[in-house]
């Protein structure tokens, strides 16, 4: 027998050059067939079209965009040292004047900043947290007492609950946006998003050379945030000086964040802590708001489902006084529906990376420097990786139900395939934070309220709309006081 036999044949290996890529204009590539808000779903078109890998040209930019969820797993948790964030949106996020946060830092500030944030996310001071959690819920509730029968609009009054939220927890500050109208931070900071979002995405940086009115704007806005965030740092470290005993039992994210930094070898300062505030309050806002607007709009679609859900809640929360963080966590179905909605409507349906090195993605060679998008959806909705895909089905989470006894397998695949937070050592430290968020939300609604209806413009499904987090489009419920 000949050595050529039984060598193991080498897979073949390609290269960008030989991946396949939507047609486009030459200089701009496929710049005119990307709408800004819906990019994710022209990314995910293509992907059924051209394969788990495809190459997206945006001006002089090379695209990898990469649909096979164990290659997007392995992706993210070969980082720091295999992929850092892009290099555009740090660009993008410098010549918009933010401050760096754990976000947009790469290498050894990550590595620091990520310490300071995960340092605030410690559980026993989300614990502490927690009061001030059920202080914005109550308030969510009488703001809908109030608007019985008549529309609210969901989103809205979603990001009211987050935005009080997180900027009680992230400054100790009590902004009461559910209960005195708009913040003038917020108003900023509605901003942001939508313009990284562009600018990311935009083949010419005119904004470099000479500013639109929106572009003036904007400036204005980044201006107040990051005055604004100075103040409260400010504030935060004088509360520290007068209350020493804060050092050992932070109230708030911005002290614990303060405190992280003061620890002698931390390497960072006020502007690191600024930086870490801005982020929690762009990562912690849209996202958790847009994650229960679409768990609200899928539930009122599938009414068995809402109902089964009604009645994990009724029964295990109705006589309780008060929320308690054991009680919350003990909602199996509740947990179920969250990860199905989120399976289906993930927030951050895609996660832009960057190579460090040379490497093999899959089956591709890639130089240092390639942009890789992570599609984190297109798997979890196929039928070939999850039967049914598309049926929203909170059952295939329960490893109790017969569904997991007859389909093992299909159970703890679906697991692994959705990444709502992502993956590996960047994962989402805001995870059991806006879980939480997300149970007290749904426990107050329907334990207090029945559902009446839950709508999107002209009576068709939500669209989505995508600015740096995906987001329903018009979404308005009513409600009706609990029978
Ligand atoms: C349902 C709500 C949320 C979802 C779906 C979500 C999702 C994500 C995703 C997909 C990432 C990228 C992970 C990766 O690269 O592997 C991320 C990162 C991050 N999230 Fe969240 N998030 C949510 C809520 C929050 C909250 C409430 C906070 C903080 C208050 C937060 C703070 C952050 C931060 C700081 C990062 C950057 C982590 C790093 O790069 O090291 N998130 N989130």
């Amino acid at each position: 027998m000949s050595t050529d036999q039984t060598a193991v044949a080498e897979p073949m290996l390609r290269r960008l050059a030989d991946l396949p890529s939507p047609k486009g204009l030459p200089l701009i590539g496929n710049a005119l067939d990307i709408v800004p808000h819906l990019f994710h779903q022209k990314l995910e078109q293509w992907s059924r079209e051209f394969g788990a890998y495809f190459v997206v040209k945006l001006g002089a930019r090379r695209l990898l965009v990469i649909s096979d969820h164990q290659v997007i797993a392995k992706n993210l948790r070969e980082r720091p040292d295999g992929f850092d964030r892009t290099q555009r949106l740090a660009e993008t996020w410098k010549d918009m004047g933010l401050q760096v946060g754990v976000f947009g830092a790469n290498g050894e500030v990550w590595k620091k900043m990520r310490r300071m944030a995960m340092s605030a996310f410690d559980p026993a001071h989300v614990k502490a947290y927690f009061p001030a959690m059920i202080k914005v819920t109550d308030r969510l509730e009488s703001r809908w007492k109030k608007s019985l029968g008549s529309d609210i609009d969901l989103q809205a009054d979603l990001m009211r609950f987050t935005v009080d939220t997180i900027t009680g927890l992230a400054f100790g500050h009590d902004v009461n946006t559910l209960e005195s109208g708009d913040d003038i931070i917020q108003s900023h900071l509605d901003k942001i998003f939508p313009a990284v979002h562009k600018r990311n995405l935009a083949v010419f940086r005119y904004w470099r050379y000479f500013r639109l009115p929106s572009d003036r704007a904007l400036d204005r806005s980044v201006a107040e945030v990051n005055a604004a965030i100075d103040r409260f740092v400010a504030q935060g470290r004088e509360r520290l000086r007068q209350h020493p005993e804060l050092r050992q039992h932070p109230s708030n994210l911005l002290e614990a964040m303060i405190n992280a930094a003061d620890q002698g070898d931390s390497g960072l300062n006020d502007n690191d802590v600024a930086g870490n505030v801005l982020t929690m309050l762009l990562a912690g806002e849209d996202t958790t708001a847009n994650s229960l607007a679409w768990l609200l709009s899928l539930l009122w679609a599938n009414p068995s489902t809402l109902a089964t859900l009604q009645q994990e809640l009724r029964s295990k929360l109705d006589g309780e006084t008060s929320y308690s963080i054991d009680k919350l966590n003990d909602l199996d179905y509740l947990d179920a529906c969250i990860n199905e909605s989120m399976r289906l409507k993930p927030v951050a349906p895609m996660i832009p990376l960057q190579t460090l090195k040379e490497m093999v993605i899959g089956d591709v060679e890639v130089p240092t420097g390639t942009l890789v998008f992570n599609l984190m959806r297109r798997d979890s909705v196929e039928d070939s990786h999850i039967p049914n895909a598309a049926q929203f089905d909170p059952q295939r989470w329960l490893s109790t139900s017969e569904a997991a006894q007859t389909a093992g397998q299909a159970i703890s695949s679906v697991k692994r395939i959705s990444m709502p937070f992502g993956a590996g050592p960047r994962i989402c430290p805001g995870r059991y934070l806006a879980l939480l968020e997300m149970k007290i939300a749904m426990a107050m609604l329907l334990t207090r309220f029945d559902i009446d209806s839950i709508t999107a413009p002209n009576g068709k499904e939500p669209e989505e709309h995508m600015a740096f987090t995906m987001a329903p489009v018009g979404l308005k419920m009513r409600l009706k006081l609990r029978k």
